[in-house]
């Protein structure tokens, strides 16, 4: 099994084309779905959070409010730093149970979505492909003001807030363009499908190689050594 991560910008459609994978049947792993989980009350983040942020980032029913928190950390960027350190080493071990999980459940490859992948670099290690999900910036913009009915300072707040798409663009090695059609993005993401189905898993000749090796290891000091 590989790993693959799929990064973007805000709004450049990863859920989307995550959505793609997910009805083809792929293993999916989400950590904006990891991310809200991790912070419901009861779970030691959340009380990381209160502290921190105080009683006023609460809904009447206790649950974070995730819009008055993103209004403090999308404009505060020691805010933001500080909500990541809270956040990231539970989104992470999250992450990892839940590839453990496919690896037993035998799946050729499992994609996750991270929109940090590039910024925070800790996962990027661990991928085989790694793919970003481009749209032109105005589009960016436009579609991220539209779904969030953000005002235009409000949406360059939250892009600014990441690394440049552009930039995550040079970095990756599979670029999906979602600035037009719906449609063209969804055939070039069944065409990436069907590469990632087709690309070579070395990891099951690796671990050969490493288990014939140990047994040679083991027959050589069984003959020579007792
Ligand atoms: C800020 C929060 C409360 C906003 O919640 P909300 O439901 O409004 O948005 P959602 O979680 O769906 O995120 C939307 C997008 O915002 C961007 N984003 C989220 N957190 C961050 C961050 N810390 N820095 C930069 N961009 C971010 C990502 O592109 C993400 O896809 C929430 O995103 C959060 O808890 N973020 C911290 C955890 C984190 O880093 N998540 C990103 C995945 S690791
Ligand atoms: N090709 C497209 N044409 C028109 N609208 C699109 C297209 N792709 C995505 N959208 C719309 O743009 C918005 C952002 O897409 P999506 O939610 O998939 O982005 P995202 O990268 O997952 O966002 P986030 O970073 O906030 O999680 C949504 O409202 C979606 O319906």
């Amino acid at each position: 099994m590989f790993l693959v991560g799929l990064s973007g910008g805000i709004a450049s459609g990863k859920s989307s084309v995550i959505q793609v994978f997910r009805d083809l049947g792929c293993a999916v792993i989400d950590a904006d779905d990891i991310a809200h989980q991790v912070v419901k009350p009861g779970f030691p983040a959340y009380y990381r959070i209160v502290q921190a942020f105080g009683h006023e980032i609460l809904l009447e029913n206790g649950e974070i409010n995730r819009q008055a928190l993103g209004s403090i950390i999308f404009h505060q960027s020691e805010k933001r730093k500080l909500l990541n350190a809270i956040t990231h080493p539970d989104i992470r071990k999250e992450m990892l149970k839940q590839v453990l999980k496919y690896l037993i459940q035998g799946y050729r490859y499992v994609i996750l979505d991270i929109p940090l992948l590039f910024e925070t670099k800790t996962m990027l290690r661990f991928m085989k492909h790694t793919v970003v999900v481009y749209c032109d910036p105005q589009t960016q913009l436009s579609r991220l003001m539209e779904r969030n009915g953000l005002s235009q300072e409000e949406a360059e707040a939250r892009i600014a807030a990441q690394l440049p798409l552009e930039e995550k663009r040079q970095l990756a090695q599979h670029i999906l363009d979602n600035s037009g059609e719906w449609e063209v993005t969804r055939r070039q993401t069944l065409r990436l499908h069907s590469q990632l189905e087709d690309s070579l898993d070395f990891l099951p000749l690796r671990l050969g190689l490493f288990a014939g090796f140990v047994g040679i290891i083991y027959l050589f000091s069984r003959h020579f050594l007792l």
